[in-house]
């Protein structure tokens, strides 16, 4: 279409066909718009000297205008750059230009779990076991770096080319050591009841969203789902949520423990990942790229 000329469009879209990081004399193409997010417009990236795709994030420097948006980025940096396992998403590097930040990350070809149950509505009991089982260990790796991701959900759960979870985004986590600051920065879409009474954020919010997020892969959407903001947090802080009989004991009873009112109830995530639900069940040792749209046959 005709290019718009309002000046935030031009800039946005005014990114070169080849970035330069000048502190490794690497030059990256930018390729297919892959989407957007928060400030950042996302781009396969391929570095032209090893013809490695990745997905850049492009964060023009001209939408970081307050002090505290300038400490998001730097945060998700900083906590994302020292993490490195299986399931989490590789952060490869980050630099700058006069125009923009860009943090170059893992691509993650299959995009996220939020595509697959938009296309699936609701996903099998062994393909829940192998989705939050690669969650939880990720989680455990985080949590035992002293991080909380603190927006744990389908659209932070981004899939490799071989179906594996990769955790992303850590753009609202933080340290526990700096974790009296109680204010929610984002409004995290699993939002636990104790950060929402403002008790103080910990581990164990992670746990509840993981209890979100395998609620919503079972039953097709999200435990405490309503037309709105405030009739949602009221069914947060009540617990008041119903697990349809679709859902196996089993899988009852880890939902139910994981959205336990009370953080200090919840299991630990060894303790998650010792649970019935995954031992009680076929548990798939990888899944074909087909499940993202039809369910798989299990041999
Ligand atoms: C090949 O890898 C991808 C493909 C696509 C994709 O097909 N997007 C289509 C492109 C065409 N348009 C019309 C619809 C979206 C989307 C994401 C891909 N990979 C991909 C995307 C990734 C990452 C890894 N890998 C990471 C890490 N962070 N992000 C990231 C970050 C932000 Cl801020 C926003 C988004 C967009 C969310 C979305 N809609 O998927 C993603």
């Amino acid at each position: 279409g005709p290019k718009t000329n309002s000046p935030s469009d031009n800039e946005d879209h005014n990114v070169p066909k080849f970035i330069v990081d000048h502190s490794t004399r690497t030059t990256f193409m930018k390729g297919r718009f892959l989407g957007k997010g928060g400030f950042a417009r996302v781009h396969e990236l391929t570095d032209l000297t090893t013809n490695v795709a990745y997905a850049g994030k492009i964060i023009p420097k001209s939408r970081i205008t307050k002090p505290h948006h300038k400490e998001k980025i730097a945060r998700e940096i900083e906590v994302h750059r020292q993490l490195q396992h299986k399931h989490v998403v590789r952060f490869h590097r980050y630099f700058e230009d006069d125009s923009n930040v860009y943090i170059i990350l893992e691509n993650c070809s299959m995009r996220s779990l939020v595509h697959v149950l938009k296309y699936r509505r609701t996903l099998t009991e062994p393909e829940v076991r192998f989705f939050i089982h690669q969650l939880a260990e990720g989680v455990a790796y985080i949590h035992g770096e002293g991080i909380i991701h603190r927006d744990l959900k389908l659209g932070n759960m981004f899939l490799s080319q071989d179906m594996n979870v990769k955790i992303g985004d850590f753009g609202l986590a933080t340290r526990t050591a700096d974790n009296r600051q109680v204010t929610i920065c984002g409004t995290p879409n699993y939002i636990a009841p104790e950060v929402l009474n403002k008790c103080g954020h910990f581990y164990q919010a992670d746990i509840w969203a993981i209890g979100c997020i395998m609620y919503a892969l079972l039953v097709g959407q999200p435990p405490f789902e309503t037309d709105t903001l405030k009739e949602t947090y009221s069914r947060i802080t009540n617990n008041q949520y119903v697990i349809p009989p679709l859902v196996s004991s089993h899988g009852r009873s880890l939902i139910t423990a994981l959205l336990h009112p009370d953080p200090k109830s919840r299991p630990s995530v060894p303790e998650l990942l010792r649970h019935d639900f995954f031992t009680k069940g076929l548990f798939p040792r990888s899944l074909p790229t087909l499940a993202c749209t039809q369910v798989p046959q299990f041999t």
